[in-house]
């Protein structure tokens, strides 16, 4: 039987009515959401409504108010903080809206960045960069610095790095936000694409129409709340898998189904 944190089947990733607020501001209110194994769910919502702050709470950042957040076998807020943080860093990878990297690293040394601090050679280290790198088309940059990239090439260097650990579940908070629209697209592409070939479920929070479309499933927030049940996208409609574990009812914000 399931216990009061358990996923239904299926889910490898959920939260349960999630409460979150920064100081006065209440920025989730009782949002269930789930992401089955290998899924790409898209979250979307107006500035605001609270995408990151979920985000945050999914990958084990944030520690919410109230509900819980179920990986795999774990709850991830009943985990002592150091084996949560060792969790994160082998199972989750994170991709922040605006690119970051170490600016007196070359660009293959900041791929690799988690698989050196992991203790990896650094001849296995440059190798699975590179690797990475070739698969986000940044694969001629290697042995560029940071500031020669422009913020597309720096964010395909971003993604690179979350990959190299190649995460069970990758969190991707607005990451084409910085970027010209045109460049945002063709990111975006190549990030579900490489997330899709190495099996690596995706919760992808963005503004953009395009993430919808490449999504399996999309949820919409609004002022911190679910605002229905998930929005099929055309893939999901074309195949007619519309496997509501609800049987079509609404999902409420207080809903105990973690799926989507
Ligand atoms: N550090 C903070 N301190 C105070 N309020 C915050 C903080 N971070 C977020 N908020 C507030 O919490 C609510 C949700 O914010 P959140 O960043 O999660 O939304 P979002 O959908 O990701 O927004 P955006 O699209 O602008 O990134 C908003 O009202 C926001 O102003």
């Amino acid at each position: 039987m399931l216990g009061e944190a358990d996923p239904p089947d299926g889910d490898l990733l959920g939260g349960r009515g999630l409460h979150y607020s920064h100081g006065p501001t209440p920025a989730l209110v009782g949002v269930s959401v789930g992401a089955a194994a290998k899924e790409i769910l898209a979250v979307t919502g107006p500035r605001g409504s609270g995408k990151t702050t979920l985000l945050r709470c999914l990958s084990g950042q944030l520690t919410p108010d109230e509900g819980q957040v179920r990986y795999d076998d774990f709850d991830v807020y009943a985990l002592p903080v150091a084996r949560r943080e060792r969790m994160r860093l082998e199972h989750f990878g994170w991709i922040d809206p605006k690119p970051e990297l170490v600016p007196e690293l070359s660009v293959w040394e900041n791929a690799a960045l988690p698989l050196l601090l992991a203790g990896a050679t650094h001849r296995e280290a440059k190798r699975r960069a590179g690797e990475w790198l070739d698969r986000l088309d940044a694969g001629d940059l290697g042995r560029a610095r940071p500031r020669a990239l422009t913020a597309a090439q720096a964010q395909r260097v971003c993604i690179a790095r979350a990959l190299v650990m190649e995460p069970a579940v990758l969190f991707a908070d607005e990451p084409t936000a910085a970027l010209h629209r045109a460049e945002g697209v063709r990111v975006l592409r190549t990030l579900v694409a490489a997330a899709r070939s190495h099996s690596i479920t995706t919760v992808l929070a963005s503004h953009d129409a395009e993430a919808h479309e490449l999504a399996d499933r999309t949820v919409t927030l609004v002022d911190g709340r679910r605002t229905g049940p998930g929005v099929p996208t055309p893939a999901e409609s074309a195949e007619g898998a519309a496997e509501d574990s609800t049987g079509g009812s609404s999902e409420t914000e207080d809903s105990c189904s973690l799926s989507v």
